[in-house]
Formats: C-alpha cells, sequence, structure tokens
C-alpha cells in the first residue's frame, strides 16, 4: 500500500451530478476536483484500456464492476501514451494489487496523471439512476476547502454539455506516424486519427498493413499522399454532428472507390456522409459484453463498445445515398441500435463497436479480414 493510497483514502469526496443527486465517499487517485459527462461502463475487466481510451476524453467513468485495481497497473495495457478520464468512480478499490505484470498501484497511477476520482460510493445505485435518467454532466471534488453542495452543483451546471462538443482534435495526434506492418507488407492504410486506440493499427499491422496514423486535419491530399489502397476512419470523443472536416474527406474518398473502413466515430462519420443523422442516445453503451448481430451472416458477437451517440439509418430497407446502396450491416440486439453500415456499389463499411477488443472478447476480428479482402478485392 502506497502513501497515496492511505492519504487520498483518509480524504472525503463527494459526486454531484447536474440533476443534484449527490454521492459522498473518499477520494481516489488525485485530490482536487474535475467536471465531465457520467457514463458508466460495464466491464468486469480492462480498466487500463478504458482509462487510457481516447474517446472517453471529458467523460467521469463510473464503473459498475465493483472490485477495480486488483491487478495493478502494467506498461502493456494503455491503448494511448496516456489517461484520457475525466473522473473515476469506483466502488471498492483493491487495497494491494496483485499481478505479475503489474508495476504500480491504479490509486498511484491515477494520481500521478492528476486524475480524480471517487470511491465508497454505491456505483449501483449511480448507474441505475445514469440509466433512468441519462448520462448528464458531474462534477467530483475532494480536499481541504470543498464548498457547499449548493455552490457545487452551480458549478456542475457551467460544465459544457458532450452534445455539441468538438474533441477530436484533442486528443489525435498532430504529427503524422508509420505503424509498420509485422512481417511482409501487403497493403499501405491512410488511418485518419480522431483519438486511435493503439491496438486498432496493431490489428491492422498483423495483417500485413502498414498503418500511415494521420492527423484529425489530415487534408484529401494528406491522405493519398501516402498512396494508400484503404484508408480507415478511427473511434473518437465528441459529437459526431460536430465532424464536418472528416465527413467531407471521407466523401473524396468514397468518390474515388479507394477501400474504406470506420470504426466507433468513423461509423458515425460514414453514417453523415452517406447522409444519416447522428443522434445522442440516453445513456449509451460502455463495456465488453455487448450482443451484435451481424445481418450478412446472421452470425452474433459479443462485443466491446464505447459510445454516446448513433447513426440514424433505417434498419429494414437499402437506402439510397450519393453514393449508392447503403444497408445497416449490424444491429445491437439489447436495443436495436445500428451498429454497422455497409456499401453495395462501393468497398466500404464500417462498426460502431470495437473489433480490436482491447478490451474485450474478439469475436469480433473478422472486420479487419473483411477490410484487407476489399483491399485485395480492388487489386484484382
Ligand atoms: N468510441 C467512439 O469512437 C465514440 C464515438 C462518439 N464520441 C460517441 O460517443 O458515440
Amino acid at each position: 500500500m502506497t502513501t497515496s493510497t492511505r492519504g487520498a483514502a483518509r480524504t472525503p469526496a463527494v459526486l454531484v451530478l447536474e440533476d443534484g443527486r449527490i454521492f459522498r465517499g473518499r477520494a481516489y487517485g488525485a485530490v482536487g476536483e474535475t467536471f465531465g459527462e457520467a457514463v458508466f461502463s460495464t466491464g468486469m475487466t480492462g480498466y487500463q484500456e478504458t482509462l487510457t481510451d481516447p474517446s472517453y476524453h471529458r467523460q467521469v467513468v463510473v464503473m459498475t464492476t465493483p472490485h477495480v485495481g486488483n491487478t495493478g497497473v502494467n506498461d502493456d495495457d494503455p491503448e494511448s501514451q496516456r489517461i484520457w478520464v475525466a473522473g473515476y468512480v469506483v466502488r471498492d478499490p483493491a487495497r494491494v494489487p496483485s499481478n505479475w505484470r503489474s508495476r504500480r498501484p491504479l490509486d498511484e497511477e491515477l494520481a500521478a496523471q492528476g486524475v480524480v476520482g471517487i470511491s465508497g460510493i454505491d456505483t449501483r445505485a449511480l448507474t441505475r439512476h445514469l440509466r433512468e435518467r441519462g448520462a448528464m454532466r458531474v462534477g467530483i471534488f475532494s480536499g481541504a476547502a470543498v464548498p457547499d453542495d449548493a455552490t457545487l452543483l452551480a458549478r456542475v451546471l457551467e460544465v459544457p454539455p458532450m452534445k455539441g462538443a468538438d474533441l477530436a482534435a484533442e486528443v489525435a495526434t498532430s504529427e503524422p506516424y508509420v505503424v509498420p506492418a509485422v512481417g511482409e507488407k501487403k497493403f499501405t492504410v491512410a488511418a485518419v486519427d480522431l483519438g486511435i486506440k493503439g491496438m486498432t493499427a496493431q490489428r491492422m499491422a498483423q495483417r500485413g498493413i502498414e498503418v500511415h496514423v494521420l492527423p484529425a486535419n489530415a487534408t484529401v491530399d494528406d491522405v493519398y499522399a501516402v498512396e494508400p489502397d484503404g484508408v480507415f476512419f478511427s473511434n473518437g470523443p465528441g459529437d459526431p454532428a460536430t465532424a464536418d472536416h472528416p465527413v467531407s474527406v471521407m466523401r473524396a474518398v468514397l468518390e474515388r472507390g479507394t477501400p474504406l473502413f470506420g470504426i466507433c466515430f468513423g461509423n458515425q462519420i460514414l453514417g453523415r456522409a452517406l447522409g444519416f443523422g447522428t443522434y445522442k442516445l440516453k445513456y449509451g453503451h460502455r463495456g465488453i459484453n455487448q450482443p451484435v448481430q451481424d445481418r450478412t451472416t446472421g452470425k452474433v458477437e459479443i462485443t466491446s463498445h464505447n459510445h454516446g451517440f448513433a447513426v440514424d439509418a433505417p434498419l429494414d430497407q437499402v437506402s439510397d445515398t450519393p453514393f449508392g446502396r447503403a444497408e445497416v450491416s449490424h444491429v445491437c440486439l439489447n436495443d436495436n441500435v445500428v451498429e454497422g453500415l455497409r456499401l453495395l456499389d462501393r468497398p466500404a463499411f464500417s462498426v460502431q463497436y470495437h473489433p480490436e477488443a482491447a478490451a474485450g472478447p474478439h469475436d469480433a476480428a473478422y472486420l479487419f479480414d473483411r477490410f484487407v479482402s476489399l483491399m485485395e478485392g480492388q487489386r484484382a
């Protein structure tokens, strides 16, 4: 047990939701204050991947699983260079981590990266509240001079909402970089980084793809300068309704007929490029146990999700779009939310969830192979 664990665990903390509901617990990680959108994740494992997923930028993540931190923090599992969640909410943190890969305790890592959290609250009650009322703004406060509840609530009400937030450029790389193919190089892909997770590029590299990761503001010329066999649009934080620039780049890619694959934010951008709308879900999908049906094969897969918005496309008909016919290829079996799109006349598709599986089951790995098949088809 570290000093920070003992120190923070004695410090009271308070979580204030924008509708006035308040939870009192103890500080976890950094002591101080933080704000964001309160969302819950149902993943029972993979907290390092969750914390370092750039799509969680400006979100305070509530873990529904009660024990967090049991395996400590290792240097292998992060999905990016830093923790991105704005705050972290756990019920019963591990007092002593135990795992052969563990390098340090989770609360120490959170504190070192300045991430304010709270522990010892009833995360089931909080999750049920968010499920009934919807994701909402939140603040966590701890330390010496925490003001009265009314003052805290007033500050939470000043937090900008997630609807309308344009955040991809805040998390994406500012300089292009290359992830080399593993083994023989077969394809070159331009990957537009809107908040890409490390494992996504790895899954492509493992299939012989040299991945050129480009900044969120990459132009059509930047994309084609790498002479890509395929173009990829990544996951990312914020409201897809703000992503006008990636939508225009994607339209140019569709126009040229280059094989295209999108994940999560990339799926929402494909939706918009085709002329569909996007909307905010009440509380979103976050976790690693979400059932999705691939309607092209009928197979059901258990998948990893992190999205608060979704594409508004008709489920049971083929749509005519400026780029030919399109259909909903995947659907969530919990609530019928659109989980994938596919063009019938051009080599382009996307999914709303996370086939890179970090963390999560590997059922959806075939999607990377589909992307490879599209690129092979284009060469044939
Ligand atoms: N993981 C993602 O790409 C999330 C996309 C978008 N920010 C959403 O919340 O729906």
